[in-house]
């Protein structure tokens, strides 16, 4: 069984004007252990749908079809009492900044402390000793001194790392991990994202991974989701995705990455920018900016369809060069 299924999921927006959908039917799956890589531009939806899995949409946002099951227990229709619980206990999180998840007022050792003992039946010194093995464990050098410091005597990265020992102590059966690279130096990202996936490895959680860069899905996710206007345009194992994408959104979002852009000359950049949720066409969202639409594109929203373990939505996806 997964060890988390998302349903159709379509989150609402009403507005005076008419309600929109942020995303769209997504539909996913992830596996204990594994990456979930979901990829695309800004507004595809990404977050979104990381916040409908954590119960954080922000209203008037709601979920308006659909259903999130985690370990096959139903958890999007429960009371916010119970999905805080299952949101510190079961599901961490881990966000693009570090200093929004931390309490600059309070140790790093305390805040360790007070997550682990509210979900472990520990005492404060074993509760201590678990949280020094954490900072160890996410590579802070010197932790045993290291826990009694503050949030901001800490490096971008190091905070992001106690941030990832934050969500993971409570020992979480899933990761939902938003832009977690995205605030810091390059040198850092890499060691971040090896710490991540070393860690899913070794704890058997399950990781969501939101980003809208394709060389982070490539050297961290095991399979990959890519959004596109709110709906998943294509999703399969990174390894055949990325060496045969499919649909010509992902070759351009791929074609931005020149270490693995498979042709270069094939949309180098995608032209055009991705419509707003309340103008999206009705055929393909994606048919005003590829350079291979045709009339049926234009008037027929593809399904996302395929045998196996890759599926796409675009009408050509057997006959274009991508
Ligand atoms: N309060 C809101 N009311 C209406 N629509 C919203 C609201 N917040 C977000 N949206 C819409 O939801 C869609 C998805 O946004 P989301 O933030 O999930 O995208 P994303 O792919 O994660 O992008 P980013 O990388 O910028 O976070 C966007 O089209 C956005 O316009």
């Amino acid at each position: 069984m997964a060890l988390l299924t998302v349903e159709n999921l379509t989150v609402t927006f009403p507005s005076r004007h008419g309600s929109t959908n942020a995303i769209e039917n997504v539909t996913i799956h992830v596996e204990p252990g594994e990456i979930l890589g979901m990829v695309g531009e800004s507004g595809a939806g990404k977050s979104m749908t990381g916040a409908a899995i954590i119960g954080l949409l922000e209203p008037p946002g709601h979920i308006s079809s659909g259903e999130i099951r985690l370990e096959g227990e139903r958890i999007d229709n429960l009371p916010p009492a119970a999905m805080r619980r299952i949101r510190g206990r079961r599901i961490g999180a881990i966000f693009q900044d570090p200093l929004t998840s931390l309490n600059p007022v309070l140790t790093v050792g305390d805040q360790l402390i007070e997550t682990i003992r509210a979900h472990l039946p520990l005492t404060k010194e074993a509760a201590r000793e678990r949280a020094i093995d954490w900072l160890r464990r996410v590579g802070i050098p010197a932790p045993e001194k290291r826990i009694d410091t503050y949030p901001h005597q800490y490096s971008g990265g190091m905070r992001q790392r106690v941030v990832i020992a934050l969500a993971l102590c409570a020992e979480p059966r899933l990761i939902i991990a938003d832009e977690p690279t995205t605030a810091l130096d390059v040198s850092v990202q890499a060691q971040i994202i090896a710490l991540l996936r070393r860690l899913a490895r070794e704890t058997g959680a399950a990781v969501v991974l939101v980003t809208h860069d394709m060389g982070v899905i490539a050297e961290t996710a095991d399979r990959v989701a890519v959004m596109y206007a709110g709906r998943i345009v294509e999703v399969g194992p990174v390894a055949e995705v990325l060496t045969h994408p499919r649909h010509p959104y992902t070759a351009g979002l791929m074609a931005s990455i020149p270490r693995i852009g498979p042709r270069p000359e094939i949309l180098p950049q995608i032209e055009g920018a991705m419509p707003r949720p309340a103008s999206r066409p009705a055929g393909c969202a994606f048919a005003p900016r590829c350079p291979y639409r045709i009339d049926r594109c234009i008037a027929e929203r593809p399904a996302l369809r395929g045998t196996g373990a890759a599926q796409v939505s675009c009408h050509l996806a057997e006959e274009i060069p991508v």
